[in-house]
C-alpha cells in the first residue's frame, strides 16, 4: 500500500511548471487553474488547442520548446507529463534533488505527489485517490459525488461560510459556537432555495440552544 499525505495547496503567486502538452499536461494545468493557479507554465513543443488558445489569452505562458535541465529551477511545483518516459524520470530527478515537489504523470514511484480525482462546489472540494491503485476508480467515484452533492452545494458552502463568520464574532461561549456550528452544517441542505438571512438563521439555532433542543 502506498501512503500519501492529503493537503490542500494555496498556488497564488506560485511558480507552477507543467512539462509536456498534450491530454494529459491540459488535464494538469486545468486543474492548477481551476485552483487559483495565476503564475502557470507550460514548457513543450507541441500543445493542445486549449493550451494554445489559453496561452494566446495570457492565461498561462507557453514556452514551445523540449525540456531544458533548468526548466525546474525556481519552480514550486512540477508536473512531468511528457511522452518521453526519460525525460520524465530527468524531470522527476532534477525536482527530487531540488527539493521541489513533483509529479511524474507516468511513474508514480517517482512522484513526490499525486493529483486526485475531484469535485468543486464553490468552496467545497471532494477529493478521490486510490493511490495510483486505480485511476479509473477515483474517476468513477467521482462521478458518484458529483451526483450525490450538485451544484446547491455551492450555496450550502457560502452560506456556512457566512454564517460562521458571524457566529465567530458573536457567540463568544466557544461551546454554544461549536453547538451552532455543528447544527447549521446538519441544516443547510434543507434551507436551500429559502429566503435566506444569517443573522435569523443565527438567532434561529441560538434560541434552540437556549431552549435545550440542541
Ligand atoms: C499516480 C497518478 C499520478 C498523477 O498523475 O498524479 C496517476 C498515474 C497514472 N495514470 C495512468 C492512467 C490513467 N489516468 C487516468 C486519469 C486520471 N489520473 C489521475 C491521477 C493519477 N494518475 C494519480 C493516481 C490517482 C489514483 O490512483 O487515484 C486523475 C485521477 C487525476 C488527474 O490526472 O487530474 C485522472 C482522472 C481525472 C478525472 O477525470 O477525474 C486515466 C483515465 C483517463 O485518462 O480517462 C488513465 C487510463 C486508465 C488507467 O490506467 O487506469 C497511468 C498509466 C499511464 C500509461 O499508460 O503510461 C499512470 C502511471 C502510473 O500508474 O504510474
Ligand atoms: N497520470 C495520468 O493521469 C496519466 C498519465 N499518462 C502518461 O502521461 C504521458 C503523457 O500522456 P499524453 O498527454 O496523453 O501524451 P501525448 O503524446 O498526447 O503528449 C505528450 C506531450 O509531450 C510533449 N513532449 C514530448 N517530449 C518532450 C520534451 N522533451 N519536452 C517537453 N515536452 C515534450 C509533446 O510535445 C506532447 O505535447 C503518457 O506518456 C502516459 O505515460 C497517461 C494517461 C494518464
Amino acid at each position: 500500500m502506498n501512503g500519501f499525505y492529503p493537503i490542500i495547496l494555496q498556488l497564488r503567486g506560485k511558480r507552477c511548471v507543467v512539462i509536456g502538452g498534450g491530454a494529459v499536461a491540459e488535464r494538469k494545468m486545468l486543474g492548477l487553474l481551476d485552483a487559483g493557479a495565476d503564475h502557470v507554465i507550460v514548457i513543450s513543443p507541441a500543445v493542445t488547442p486549449r493550451i494554445e488558445q489559453l496561452s494566446a489569452a495570457g492565461v498561462i505562458l507557453l514556452e514551445r520548446r523540449d525540456y531544458e535541465e533548468d526548466d525546474v529551477r525556481g519552480a514550486w511545483l512540477i508536473f512531468a507529463a511528457t511522452s518521453d518516459k526519460a525525460v520524465n524520470a530527468a524531470i522527476a530527478a532534477a525536482g527530487e534533488r531540488l527539493d521541489i515537489l513533483v509529479n511524474a504523470a507516468d511513474e508514480s514511484s517517482r512522484s513526490s505527489f499525486i493529483t486526485p480525482s475531484v469535485v468543486r462546489r464553490g468552496d467545497l472540494l471532494l477529493a478521490v485517490t486510490a493511490s495510483g491503485a486505480s485511476p479509473a476508480l477515483s474517476q468513477q467515484i467521482k462521478t458518484e459525488l458529483e451526483e450525490r452533492y450538485g451544484s446547491c452545494y455551492e450555496e450550502i458552502t457560502a452560506r456556512l461560510r457566512r454564517l460562521r463568520e458571524r457566529a465567530i464574532s458573536r457567540v463568544l461561549d466557544e461551546r454554544d459556537r461549536q453547538i451552532v456550528l455543528r447544527l447549521a452544517a446538519e441544516e443547510a441542505v434543507q434551507l436551500t432555495g429559502k429566503n435566506f438571512d444569517v443573522d435569523e438563521w443565527l438567532q434561529s439555532l441560538l434560541h434552540r440552544i437556549d431552549r435545550g433542543h440542541a
